[in-house]
């Protein structure tokens, strides 16, 4: 989970606005453009470095240097579609000194001879491309449409039903004792909608305590814990359910290169080794626009969520790369989770996607299909808990991940907006000490190199 809660980052653009207004969606916008960055994003709206497509939006197309474009003008230019001057639209050549708004080009063609007016040539260039449409948000109700728009696969009726409501009585019991998480975020604390707990699974033969003592302190933003408690037997026994739906849809999708490698028996084999859970009570609790933390997940890691209890939303949003920015826009996808249904994130959401759970106006109250005991009423609840379970991955052991100069370990974050066609290429370690350090961090940065830093190409089985 990530620190950069969607409605703290909201609230923080808006202080920073100047008069203007923007709807939420425009400023959402400006958000995931500027990755996360609330600074970035005012900027961006304030105008100190307005992306095209809002710029056209408003009427307020740049101003093509004429000076410049004259300059830079050759007969037959071709357009790559990145540049900031229009092509010419006809093998144009300068003839006059520009500077006026009524220069002349000459022609090449001799059979031409009256001289064309630039303004009306350069009036719709048509390399100058239309805004992008934005696409209203798609409501995925089914396991076939989520697979077609997301990265995502959905899967109905997971756990034998008993085990599913057992499980859900466990964790909602469990969750009075979780906490929100809290962090820094400039100059204030903020506190996350919701209640969250980290668990580790013992006796996988891998890890000891203390690795999973760091690994959870991760978890709730730097903030040390204790270590952290391991799987209850319900949590286990729909470990290993999950696991083999989890297998079986990993069985039939293409792998990245840098992807974790667990192949056992020629298979690959993907196993839960921590699981991170959250409480949402009510209609208000929620968790905002975030992709999650690599830093011992490594890139392009698969997540298997079980939901239970009452339905809600699950919000994906691609984040739309630098180069695409002119040509599409992003769309939210609401995916309804109902009670033990597994949304699975397969390789990539979390390097293409950010997802959430909105607030929503109306909830349905979750009728649970047993009761506690014999003795107990069924009653209906307004609590949905999530568990998702994760691989942390042993060459993104907590004793490797790199040190910030505040001596904290950085978090591992995938460049988003500068991905290529299927791969990120580009993957940074950021302090995040300021999170829990009264927001005071360094500005440690480095990009990882998976070889140089021992990583990858990794091979195991537990
Ligand atoms: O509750 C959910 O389904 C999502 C939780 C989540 O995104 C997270 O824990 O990182
Ligand atoms: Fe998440």
């Amino acid at each position: 989970m990530d620190s950069n809660d969607t409605d703290t980052l909201l609230a923080l653009v808006l202080s920073l606005l100047n008069d203007q207004i923007f709807n939420t969606d425009r400023i959402l916008d400006a958000l995931v453009q500027c990755d996360g960055d609330a600074v970035a994003a005012a900027n961006m709206l304030n105008g100190k470095q307005v992306p095209l497509d809002s710029e056209v939006r408003k009427g307020k197309r740049k101003r093509i240097e004429l000076d410049s474009w004259l300059k830079t003008a050759r007969p037959n230019t071709v357009s790559n579609g990145n540049s900031p001057l229009p092509p010419p639209t006809a093998t144009l050549r300068p003839i006059s000194k520009p500077g006026s708004s009524s220069i002349r080009v000459k022609p090449t063609s001799k059979s031409e001879s009256k001289p064309v007016d630039l303004s009306k040539v350069l009036k719709q260039p048509p390399s100058m491309k239309k805004a992008p449409i934005g696409l209203p948000p798609l409501l995925l109700s089914s396991p076939s449409l989520v697979a077609e728009y997301t990265p995502c696969t959905l899967h109905l009726s997971v756990l034998p039903p008993e085990l599913a409501c057992k499980l859900f009585y466990i964790m909602v019991d469990a969750s009075r004792k979780w906490s929100r998480n809290k962090w820094w975020l400039f100059d204030r604390v903020v506190e996350s909608p919701h209640r969250t707990s980290f668990y580790a699974r013992k006796h996988n033969g891998v890890d000891g305590d203390e690795t999973w003592q760091e690994a959870a302190q991760y978890w709730y933003n730097g903030r040390a814990t204790e270590t952290p408690e391991t799987f209850p037997p319900e949590m286990e026994d729909a470990c290993k359910v999950v696991e083999e739906i989890v297998n079986e849809e990993m069985n039939k999708r293409r792998r990245f290169k840098l992807e974790w490698k667990n192949v056992v028996d020629g298979e690959k084999s993907w196993r839960a080794n921590v699981a991170a859970s959250n409480c949402y009570e009510g209609t208000k609790e929620s968790v905002g626009l975030h992709s999650d933390q690599l830093t011992y997940l490594g890139p392009y890691p698969t997540i298997a969520s079980i939901s239970l209890g009452t339905r809600r939303l699950f919000s994906l949003r691609e984040v739309i790369p630098a180069a695409e920015e002119g040509s599409r826009k992003a769309r939210t996808f609401n995916i309804p989770l109902p009670h033990n249904s597994l949304t699975i994130m397969h390789a990539s959401c979390q390097e293409k996607f950010k997802h959430s759970i909105p607030p929503q106006s109306v909830i349905d109250m979750y009728r649970p299909a047993f009761s506690r005991s014999s003795e107990t009423q069924i009653e209906p609840s307004n609590c949905r808990i999530n568990i998702t379970f994760r691989f942390y991955r042993p060459d993104f052991h907590p004793a490797s991940i790199p040190r910030c100069k505040c001596g904290v370990p950085t978090i591992l974050r995938p460049d988003m907006r500068n991905r290529s066609e299927e791969e990120t290429d580009r993957y940074w370690w950021t302090c995040y000490a300021g999170a829990q350090n009264e927001g005071k961090g360094c500005n440690f940065w480095k990009v990882m190199d998976i070889d140089a830093e021992g990583r990858g190409k990794f091979t195991a089985t537990i």
